[in-house]
């Protein structure tokens, strides 16, 4: 048996040892900073803050947390003691379409930011752990680049693999020869975050032909056991590569085979929306703002498939700074994100960093689509992973798998895993028809 989950209520208690010791350490921590508060701060920075900040507790009372509309999630909400609230936006509820009665599922779109779509509690508690299992045994392995492969030698099984068989097994650093390595500019954690222009069907070709050099392994990196790793691991590509040195697809590297698992949510998802909830009727706006990614959100339903994308492993003290996904060439087609494990504060905005976000509270299993001009280009961002929400169905002693889940749930508790999949060419668009 675990121990219970300690609920993160402590900390609101100020007469609580938790909180004495969480105000204790923010009082040391932030004894030197000159100011609290930066005036030059955009809206978006702000919330970042706000969110991020460990002592004293944020205050979610902002933050949309769509599990309070479901009865059956009261346990899972209650246990973390993190409790958003469902009026803090308009929302709309839109139909599902061909999902099985068996389903409680849900959806909705918020006011303002037009082509998002959640989905809460769409992925089911056996599905989500398929998906935590196939994350991390089958996908974040060899020939899938994760962002340990620029600095360690991983073991062709993968990273997983190893730890589960031989936890102390060492895993040696590929800069062994620090005399002629540069210091690397780092592809490792955190995620990188640097401009770049955006993908369009008319600036393929040039994508295409732009040199993408490869990372340089650090060489302050030493050997460590898979054990000690594994937490380390952040991203694993989905698709096609992603260069990080230059934030674009690389489109002259082999793409790879989409796992099934995470193909057959997204295409379940997409499917099953009434895109013209979304986009069609009431009160849509003009579209003529497109562009060439061409506006065949009619067809979605049968023609969306995703190709390229990303798995993100957090551990509980893990941010992503606000960014937009830009890289793919299509500008307007579904981002699916499927969130995994612990919870979290997700930030979306708008076109730039001005606009204020909205905070949303994600949970293990719901699943936020990111669709149409508006929507796929803005800000977005996840300032803060909440601790101790991991759903009890997740845990090691609910385990109907005679003790294959432990390993899982062990490395869950103080993580949460995003799959992000995205759709790089537009419906048509033949990249092997371009010339350069
Ligand atoms: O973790 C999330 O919910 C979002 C991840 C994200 O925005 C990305 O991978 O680009
Ligand atoms: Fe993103």
């Amino acid at each position: 048996m675990t121990s219970p989950s300690h609920s993160y209520n402590h900390l609101f208690d100020p007469t609580s040892r938790g909180h004495k010791h969480a105000k204790r350490h923010y009082y040391k921590t932030t004894k030197n900073r000159a100011e609290d508060f930066n005036t030059d701060w955009t809206p978006f920075r702000v919330a970042e803050k706000k969110y991020k900040a460990h002592f004293p507790p944020p205050d979610l009372s902002d933050v949309l947390d769509l599990a309070l509309l479901d009865p059956s999630r009261s346990a899972e909400i209650e246990r973390g003691g993190w409790k958003g609230r469902t009026d803090t936006v308009n929302i709309k509820e839109i139909s599902l379409q061909n999902v099985p009665t068996t389903k409680k599922s849900r959806a909705f779109t918020v006011a303002n930011i037009h082509g998002l779509v959640i989905l809460p509690s769409f992925v089911s508690d056996e599905s989500q752990r398929n998906l935590i299992r196939w994350s991390l045994l089958n996908h974040a392995r060899h020939p899938n680049e994760t962002n340990l492969d620029t600095h360690y030698i991983l073991p062709s099984s993968g990273l997983w693999s190893t730890y589960l068989h031989s936890p102390e097994t060492t895993i040696q650093p590929r800069a062994s020869l620090p005399s002629t390595i540069s210091t690397s500019s780092d592809s490792s954690s955190p995620r990188h975050l640097i401009s770049n222009t955006p993908a369009s069907p008319a600036t393929f070709s040039l994508l295409r032909g732009a040199p993408r050099p490869p990372p340089m392994p650090s060489v302050h990196a030493q050997p460590l056991s898979a054990k000690q790793l594994l937490p380390r691991l952040r991203w694993a590509n989905i698709g096609w590569s992603y260069h990080w040195g230059t934030k674009q697809y690389d489109f002259a590297s082999e793409v790879q085979p989409i796992g099934e698992p995470f193909r057959n949510v997204c295409t379940e998802v997409v499917r099953s929306i009434c895109w013209y909830d979304v986009f069609g009727r009431a009160g849509a706006g003009p579209l003529d703002d497109w562009g060439e990614g061409n506006a065949n959100w009619q067809a979605w339903n049968e023609t969306y498939e995703p190709d390229a994308g990303i798995v993100n492993f957090y551990q509980t003290k893990d941010t992503l700074m606000g960014h937009v996904d830009h890289s793919e060439l299509c500008a307007t087609s579904p981002l699916v994100s499927i969130s995994l494990g612990n919870a979290a504060i997700f930030l979306i905005g708008g076109l730039t960093r001005d606009v204020t976000p909205i905070p949303i509270l994600l949970r293990s299993g719901d699943v936020v689509v990111m669709s149409g001009p508006t929507c796929r280009r803005a800000y977005h961002g996840v300032p803060r992973i909440l601790e101790e929400t991991l759903p009890l169905y997740l845990e090691e002693d609910v385990d109907a798998d005679r003790g294959m889940w432990a390993p899982y749930a062990r490395y869950m508790r103080t993580t949460r895993i995003n799959v992000n999949m995205r759709q790089v060419f537009p419906k048509g668009f033949d990249p092997c028809l371009v010339h350069t």
